[in-house]
């Protein structure tokens, strides 16, 4: 399996963010995002998810079997926001996704109890989704991960909102992932604590690079 970047470049509105990406990830590898706010970090996950065009480039995946398919249907994408409705249950929320999104070929995503249990949070999935704190709110988020099979995990920020522990054990999650030879996009502050990983810093254009370019 790979995932590659070709010479992508993405505008938000009229301005360029960025342009000449290029990465490529086997199994088992991340790629970890660094750069200061607004560099555009967010909009190359949501290019590589599929949510926004790019301008130029391609973004492909490689399925175990050699062929070519649509990267984001490879992707899990785990942005700032949680992608769950306050007034269903974490369970309702939880078995949407998974139908939702189904199994990708070669995985087969856990039962919602399993991946609860994973989270450590298994005896409140009949809670309504809206009554959890914050934390336990992006602990489901990331039992999405868990409940449908995707190789690709793309995570904007994953740890915020979570204590030290629950940052250990998604760090732990992520290794996990790697292991079993998934591969994954991370922007992180946090350190993820992560081995086999490729480091992209988003530069961003100078005033007087985007004067040249007009
Ligand atoms: N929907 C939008 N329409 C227009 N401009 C946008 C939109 N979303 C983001 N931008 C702009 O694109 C730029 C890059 O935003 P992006 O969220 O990709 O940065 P980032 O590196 O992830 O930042 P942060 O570290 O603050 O999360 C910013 O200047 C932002 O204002």
């Amino acid at each position: 399996m790979r995932l590659k970047a070709e010479n992508l470049s993405a505008k938000r509105g009229e301005d360029l963010l960025f342009r000449h990406i290029n990465f490529c990830l086997n199994k088992g590898e991340a790629l970890v995002l660094t750069g200061r706010n607004g560099s555009g970090k967010s909009t190359l996950l949501r290019v590589v998810a599929g949510f926004i065009r790019p301008e130029s480039g391609r973004v492909t995946f490689q399925a175990q079997d050699g062929e070519s398919r649509p990267a984001r249907e490879a992707c899990h994408y785990l942005g700032h926001r949680n992608g769950m409705k306050a007034e269903l249950s974490v369970y309702e929320n939880l078995h949407f996704w998974k139908d939702f999104l189904g199994d990708f070929e070669g995985g087969k995503g856990l039962s919602i109890e399993e991946a609860a249990d994973v989270i450590g949070l298994s005896s409140i999935t009949h809670l309504p989704y809206g009554y959890l704190s914050a934390g336990q709110q992006r602990r489901f988020a990331m039992a999405r991960l868990l409940v449908a099979y995707r190789p690709v995990w793309i995570l904007d920020e994953p740890t915020a909102a979570l204590d030290a522990k629950a940052e250990a054990m998604f760090s732990d999650l992520v290794r996990a992932h790697l292991k079993a030879g998934g591969m994954a996009l991370a922007a992180t502050h946090q350190p993820l604590g992560l081995d086999n990983v490729q480091h992209l810093e988003m530069r961003g254009f100078e005033f007087d690079e985007l004067e040249e370019m007009a």
